[in-house]
């Protein structure tokens, strides 16, 4: 896999402080099972779309080789990767300022729900300040006003559900460290950035509640 750092289409200066002609895609958990698929559907729109992955020292592009215009290669199309980390502020902020993405989609999660039992702090860390530092880093790049931001959550908020079906108004009633710290972030954009336009949604295995 060859990460790469391309800059030269992303990084080009709005006309007039607008971005809204650009679509600029910045996915976090691009090699996950949904980021994968989020990508695909990006590309096919016609986006420019931007992953940030972690180094391995493994293969973990399984999911996204063929969106590669040269898989062989790992090179060339509209796919571009970044190696970052969810734990590292500075990498954050240098990957958002270089692309300037239109839109950021927040998938990277340890998502594993027996996995946050055991690693709870770590579960925290990347999923609860982990999107903080997003929020934080597109502050700082100034883009508060011009980006989309979407927050992946999870059924797991409902927990013990309360009621069949859940909906916007059902009560959040999670059962492990993973769905709690998930209840802990759906809120944390709207306490930092009233003007952001940041939906949020609930992966019900591919049905989808908006907040
Ligand atoms: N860059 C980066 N990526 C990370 C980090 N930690 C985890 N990831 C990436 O986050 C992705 C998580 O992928 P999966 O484990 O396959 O999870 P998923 O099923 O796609 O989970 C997504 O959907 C869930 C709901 O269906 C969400 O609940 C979850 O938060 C996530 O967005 C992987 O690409 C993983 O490498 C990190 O610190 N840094």
């Amino acid at each position: 896999m060859a990460a790469t750092n391309t800059t030269t289409e992303a990084g080009d200066a709005p006309k007039n402080g607008v971005y809204e002609d650009r679509k600029i895609a910045l996915v976090t958990g691009i090699t996950g099972q949904d980021g994968s698929y989020l990508a695909e559907l990006l590309l096919s729109k016609g986006y420019q779309v931007h992953g940030i992955i972690r180094r391995s020292s493994s293969f973990n592009t399984g999911r996204i080789e063929h969106l590669y215009a040269d898989p062989v290669a790992h090179m060339g199309g509209s796919m571009h990767l970044h190696y970052g980390d969810m734990t590292d502020s500075s990498c954050l902020v240098k990957i958002i300022s270089e692309v300037r993405p239109t839109e950021i989609y927040n998938l990277a999660a340890q998502s594993h729900v027996k996995v946050s039992f055991d690693l709870s702090e770590y579960t925290a860390n990347v999923d609860a300040l982990g999107t903080l530092r997003i929020l934080d880093a597109i502050r700082t790049c100034q883009l508060q006003d011009k980006v989309k931001f979407y927050q992946a959550s999870t059924s797991e908020l409902y927990g013990k559900v309360q009621e069949i079906p859940q909906t916007e108004t059902t009560p959040f009633y999670p059962r492990s460290p993973y769905g709690r710290i998930n209840c802990t972030f759906l809120l944390s954009p709207t306490i930092q950035f009233d003007r952001l336009k940041r939906p949020s949604l609930a992966l019900f295995n591919y049905t989808f509640l908006v907040y």
